[in-house]
């Protein structure tokens, strides 16, 4: 089984006036979440939150903090990250990936591509659901408002995931996690 994170960072766009977005003092208040357009690997030329796969013995916490500093450049100190979601990907009956969503509004830097990612800042309500993962509509919107999930996505067709059907969800919303990664 692959133990995976995804990160979104959220921001206020610039008002009338402003040259500069703000940091959002809280989910609430964002209007805009940072998106990569993957580059190489499982999801290639899909929109995703940045992320990856845990490496050695680092928390979900460091690996979200590791590879959204290595797909975008961002810093993000682990503490203001908040844990959002736990998502079981299943294929043909067995967990493929566990996956550990977090988000934040807290970060230091302005997003840079690296050879992984794309970054584009995209309105939460302008998120391109029809070029991502077909599970993200059933969860992200919840997400990107504040909420939290714990999502189960069975997959059918054999490897590689990204080119399997999407066959059954389960979805229990508004969950406290007891181990917040
Ligand atoms: C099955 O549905 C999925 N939906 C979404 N939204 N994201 C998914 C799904 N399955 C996997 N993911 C995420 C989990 C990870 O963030 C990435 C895959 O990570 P990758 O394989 O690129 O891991 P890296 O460690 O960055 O890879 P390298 O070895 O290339 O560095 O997709």
């Amino acid at each position: 089984m692959i133990e995976a994170t995804l990160c979104f960072p959220l921001r206020t766009s610039p008002g009338d006036g402003e040259s500069e977005s703000q940091p959002a003092d809280d989910v609430s208040e964002a209007d805009e979440v940072l998106l990569i357009e993957k580059r190489r690997g499982l999801g290639d030329g899909w929109y995703n939150g940045p992320g990856g796969k845990l490496e050695g013995d680092e928390t979900p916490r460091e690996c979200a903090v590791r590879e959204t500093h290595e797909e975008v450049g961002l810093e993000i100190d682990p503490a203001d990250l908040e844990k959002a979601g736990e998502l079981t990907f299943l294929l043909d009956g067995e967990v493929h990936t566990f996956c550990h969503v977090f988000r934040t509004t807290a970060f230091r830097g302005e997003p840079r591509p690296s050879e992984e990612a794309r970054p584009e800042w995209v309105g939460v309500e302008e998120v391109p659901y029809d070029r991502m993962w077909e599970d993200d509509r059933l969860w992200l919107p919840g997400v990107l408002e504040g909420r939290t999930i714990a999502g189960e996505f069975a997959f059918s067709g054999g490897e590689p995931l990204d080119e399997a059907e999407f066959v059954r969800h389960d979805l229990e919303w508004d969950i406290s996690f007891t181990d917040d990664g």
